[in-house]
């Protein structure tokens, strides 16, 4: 048996079950991944090059598939960790459901497709951009930094932060200022977004061995941490209502979601696990809630003004 396969041997027994479809779709990750197309669909239609509709569906389409084969390597390589947390427990592989070699097998085939069609659909740029993305995720994030270090979060979070990036070249081919705004925005956002999650679930972590920072610096190291990367998310966040991009309902958003942000994460970090264990966490797992509708908002908003500007209601905008 290879290192690898050791390394994700499945529970079996009374656990174990036959595998439906629902086994197959729940290995791409499809609940969280959402987020992560919708951020890719920003991305492509609010660069400056027109893509015809179908295209634009086409390769939304496979940066989905491409996405869920990240999943599902991830599912693959992370089933010890995930049938040591209660959270993770009951997924396909680690429940006997999916094989390891079906999770592998599934995760390599739709990465392939995802490339290969993302590149034929759009330009080559954007299939070799996503399949460095699968690539960070599966490899440097899954494999590498996510038992190694407690940063892990924070460079593993460049692989989630990168579809939006991927959305702009498949439409333009190149990258500009504007994608690199809305990466960093991704990118400063995760770790709040789940260290906010880690708080309140960690115990689970610090079963499975995983270094989070929750585990390794422990809760109030982990809230001011918390903070600091809220009150720098809303630098790029802020800086893209300057660019081309940007129109008044995103400045909107941006100042009124940054603003609660921050205050959420400013009332997090002055809490001590005493006071959160009393009122069971509400702060923190409003925080995580909170961090989901930010990023599902302000790209929306980014998604307003394109329209308006595309049905001539919004004139050139933008000094960056
Ligand atoms: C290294 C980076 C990240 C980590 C470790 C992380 C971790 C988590 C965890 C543990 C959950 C709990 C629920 C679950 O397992 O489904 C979660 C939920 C979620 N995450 Fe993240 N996340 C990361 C990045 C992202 C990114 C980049 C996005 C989207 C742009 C995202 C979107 C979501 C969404 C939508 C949910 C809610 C899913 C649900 O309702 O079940 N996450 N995240
Ligand atoms: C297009 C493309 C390839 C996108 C990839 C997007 C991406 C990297 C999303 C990361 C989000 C995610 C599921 C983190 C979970 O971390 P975890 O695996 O440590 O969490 P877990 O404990 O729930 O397994």
């Amino acid at each position: 048996m290879s290192d690898a396969s050791l390394h994700s041997t499945p529970i079996t027994g009374a656990a174990a079950g036959e595998p439906d479809l629902r086994d197959y779709f729940a290995l791409l990750k499809p609940r969280v991944m959402t987020l992560v197309v919708f951020t890719a669909l920003v991305g492509l239609v609010v660069a400056p090059v027109p893509v015809h509709p179908f295209v634009a569906a086409v390769s939304i389409l496979f940066i989905a598939v491409g996405g869920g084969a990240a999943g599902a390597l991830n599912m693959w390589w992370d089933a010890d960790i995930d049938a040591k947390m209660r959270r993770t427990e009951r997924r396909p592989v680690p429940s006997g459901r999916v094989s390891p070699g079906e999770a592998l097998g599934l995760g390599l085939a739709l990465s392939g497709i995802s490339v290969v069609m993302l590149g034929l659909a759009s330009n080559i740029a954007a299939g070799l951009f996503l399949a460095f993305t699968i690539f960070f995720y599966a490899v440097i994030y899954t494999m590498w930094l996510k038992r190694w270090t407690p940063q892990n979060i924070v460079i593993g979070g460049a692989a989630g932060a990168f579809p939006p990036a991927v959305g702009w070249v498949a439409a333009t081919g190149g990258l500009s200022l504007e994608p690199v705004l809305l990466f960093l925005t991704v990118f400063l956002w995760t770790p709040p977004h789940f260290w906010a999650l880690a708080l309140f679930v960690k115990s689970d972590y610090a079963d499975a061995g995983v270094p989070m920072l929750t585990v390794t610096h422990g809760p109030d190291s982990t809230r001011r941490h918390i903070i600091a990367y809220a009150v720098i998310l809303a630098i790029p966040a802020l800086a893209i209502a300057a660019t081309p991009i940007g129109g008044p309902v995103y400045l909107i958003s941006a100042l009124a979601l940054n603003a609660a942000f921050i205050r959420g994460a400013w009332i997090v970090s002055r809490r001590s696990t005493a006071v959160a264990e009393a009122d069971h966490f509400a702060a923190e797992k409003g925080l995580f809630k909170l961090s989901l509708y930010y990023l599902f908002l302000q790209f929306g908003a980014l998604l307003i003004d394109a329209s308006l500007r595309s049905a001539g209601l919004l004139p050139a905008w933008g000094w960056l």
